[in-house]
C-alpha cells in the first residue's frame, strides 16, 4: 500500500440531520505529517473519529494501512489511580503482553518521550506537559504505525508547547509514523506539517491544501513559517466571513 489513510468521497450525516462531511478524499502517504485546520465545527473531529474506526462513514471508504490507527486527545486520560510506567502499559496489557515485557516497552516508551525516571510517579506528580508526554508514550504503546491527535497540545501554555512540537517531530521521524493532526492554531499546523488541509464547514469539506516547504526543524516564529500561516489564516477568515456575510 502506498497510501497509510485513505479517505474516499468520505461522508457524514449524524442521526438529526447534521451533515459533518460531504465527500471528502484524501490520501495521507505513509510517513507524511499532515494538518487538519478549520472554523470551529468543521468536522475535523468527525474525520478522526471515523478514520480510528470510533464512528462509520454514511457514505464513502477509509482504509488505514495495517488496520487500525492509535489515537491522542486533548486531555491525556490517564488513570490516577496507576504509576506512569502502568499507564503506558495499558494497551500492551489489552493486546496480552506478558508483565515483564510489558515493563521494559513501557520504559522503552517513557524514555523515548525523556521520562524515563517517573516511571513510578503518579499522574498527579507530574506537570501538564509531562502527563501529556505520557499520553504520548501511551500511544506509541498501540505500536499503530498512524497516530491521530485531536488537537493534543492545545491545552499547553505556550514554553510547553513549543518543547513538546520538537518531541513530537523526533518521536516522528525516528519511528517513521504517519500523522494526522487536527489543530485551531494554524502556527502550529505550519511548524509540524508536511502539508495542511483546509476544511470548510456546512457541510465540512476540503478547500484547499497548502505544501510546507520550509526545512526542519522550523521555528514558530521563524519567517518562513508566520508567512505561510498567514496565507493560510487569511483563507481561513475568507471563508468565516463566507458564512456570516
Ligand atoms: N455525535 C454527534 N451528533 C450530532 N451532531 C454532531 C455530533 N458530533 C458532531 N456533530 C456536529 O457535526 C459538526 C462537526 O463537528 P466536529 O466536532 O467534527 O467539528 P470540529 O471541526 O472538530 O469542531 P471544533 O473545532 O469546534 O472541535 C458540528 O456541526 C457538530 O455540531
Amino acid at each position: 500500500m502506498t497510501v497509510a489513510v485513505d479517505l474516499r468521497g468520505v461522508s457524514k450525516r449524524y442521526p438529526g440531520g447534521t451533515v459533518a462531511l460531504s465527500g471528502v478524499d484524501l490520501a495521507v502517504r505513509p510517513g507524511e505529517f499532515v494538518c487538519l485546520v478549520g472554523a470551529s465545527g468543521c468536522g475535523k473531529s468527525t474525520l478522526l473519529n471515523l478514520v480510528a474506526g470510533l464512528d462509520s462513514v454514511t457514505d464513502g471508504s477509509i482504509e488505514v494501512d495495517g488496520g487500525r490507527a492509535a489515537f491522542m486527545f486533548q486531555e491525556p486520560a490517564l488513570f490516577p489511580w496507576l504509576k506512569v510506567g502502568q499507564n503506558v502499559e495499558v494497551p500492551l496489557k489489552l493486546r496480552g503482553v506478558g508483565r515483564a515485557s510489558r515493563r521494559a516497552r513501557a520504559r522503552e516508551l517513557l524514555e523515548t518521550v525523556r521520562l524515563g525516571d517517573v516511571v513510578d510517579k503518579r499522574p498527579h506528580e507530574l506537570s501538564g506537559g509531562m502527563r501529556q508526554r505520557v499520553a504520548l508514550a501511551r500511544t506509541l504503546a498501540h505500536d499503530a504505525g498512524v497516530l491521530l491527535m485531536d488537537e493534543p497540545f492545545a491545552a499547553l501554555d505556550a514554553m510547553t508547547r513549543d518543547a513538546l512540537h520538537d518531541e513530537l517531530e523526533r518521536v516522528w521521524l525516528e519511528r517513521n509514523l504517519t500523522v494526522l493532526f487536527v489543530t485551531h492554531n494554524v502556527s502550529e499546523a505550519v511548524r509540524l506539517g508536511d502539508r495542511i488541509i483546509l476544511l470548510a464547514s456546512r457541510p465540512g469539506r476540503v478547500i484547499e491544501e497548502f505544501e510546507v516547504e520550509a526545512p526542519r526543524p522550523r521555528r514558530l516564529d521563524s519567517p518562513d513559517v508566520a508567512a505561510l500561516a498567514g496565507r493560510v489564516t487569511e483563507r481561513l477568515k475568507e471563508e468565516v466571513r463566507r458564512h456570516v456575510g
